[in-house]
């Protein structure tokens, strides 16, 4: 199976585009893939697939083998593979995902993709995945019980996948690999959820650690930072223009009050193509 390992802001998958539709065991294949001993090592296995409703398809698997709808930083990544490999010239790409339709703008420089600006759609308050944000006009900020008995709250946000965001004083108090993973598989969330802990330096300025769904602490989570700036509006934590600070690297949020949508910009990365010989 040939592939290119890709990231966006450390966040990093292995991309494959020679297929038509997904291979029998996925799940066993991306699990294989990921891992970062006895495969290639990444935080997810991605495919771009043909689609009726879009000009291409992306399939995302987690580096446990579980699917995700959405996924921010392979869908730079995803926009980057497609132009510089000559499977498109536009430098507007539309994109189907779980999550719905996306619309990639690609900004090309010396002929290949340097950075992707991403319709990410609109943020679901109230899903089948997350725990109800707002009743009524009122900002509902869930409590948490983790076994140290740290009380958090958090607020739920849906990008096609489950959020929840959590701001606190400072970031080196939280036990990210201690109380990530109780949060992320939580009763409160019927798929498990992606955990964002936010530190908020201005309102156009925070800084994010991330548990992720299915694959542990990433560098980076593109749907998580439009997560964080929506929970963060909500709150009144942060205005609508955020840069997002990971350990990756910045994300350019900014959650449109005109369409309510959110808007996400950052970088694409290609490290190496190979093929997967198990
Ligand atoms: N682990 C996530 C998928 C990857 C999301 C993240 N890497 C991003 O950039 O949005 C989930 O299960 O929902």
């Amino acid at each position: 199976m040939k592939f290119t390992k890709m990231h966006g802001l450390g966040n990093d998958f292995a991309v494959v585009a020679e297929f038509l539709s997904i291979p029998e065991q996925v799940a066993t294949v991306a699990k294989n893939v990921c891992d970062r001993h006895f495969g290639v090592g990444a935080d997810g296995l991605v495919f771009i697939l043909p689609s009726e409703q879009a000009d291409f398809r992306m399939r995302i698997f987690n580096a446990d083998g579980t699917e995700s709808e959405q996924c921010g930083n392979a869908v730079r990544c995803v926009g980057k593979y497609l132009y510089d490999s000559g499977m498109t010239t536009a430098t507007q790409v539309t994109l189907q995902t779980g999550a719905g339709l996306q619309t990639l703008d690609l900004v090309v420089e010396n002929g290949v993709v340097t950075r992707v600006t991403v319709d990410m759609g609109e943020p679901k308050l109230a899903a089948a995945e997350v725990p109800t944000t707002l009743v009524g006009e009122q900002v509902v900020q869930h409590p948490i019980e983790t076994q140290s008995g740290q009380p958090y709250k958090f607020t739920a946000v849906s990008m096609g996948n489950p959020h929840a965001v959590i701001f606190v004083e400072a970031l080196e108090e939280v036990d990210l690999h201690h109380v990530g993973p109780q949060i992320e598989t939580h009763a409160y969330f019927p798929r498990k959820t992606n955990v964002e802990f936010v530190e908020v330096h201005t309102p156009t300025d925070v800084t994010m650690h991330v548990w992720e769904r299915g694959c542990g602490e990433t560098l980076a989570c593109g749907s998580g930072a439009c997560s964080v700036v929506v929970a963060g509006v909500l709150t009144g934590h942060t205005e609508r223009e955020v840069t997002v600070h990971l350990k990756g690297g910045d994300l350019q949020i900014v959650w449109s009050a005109a369409d309510n949508r959110v808007y996400m910009t950052g970088p694409a990365v290609k490290v190496y193509e190979a093929t997967w010989l198990l």
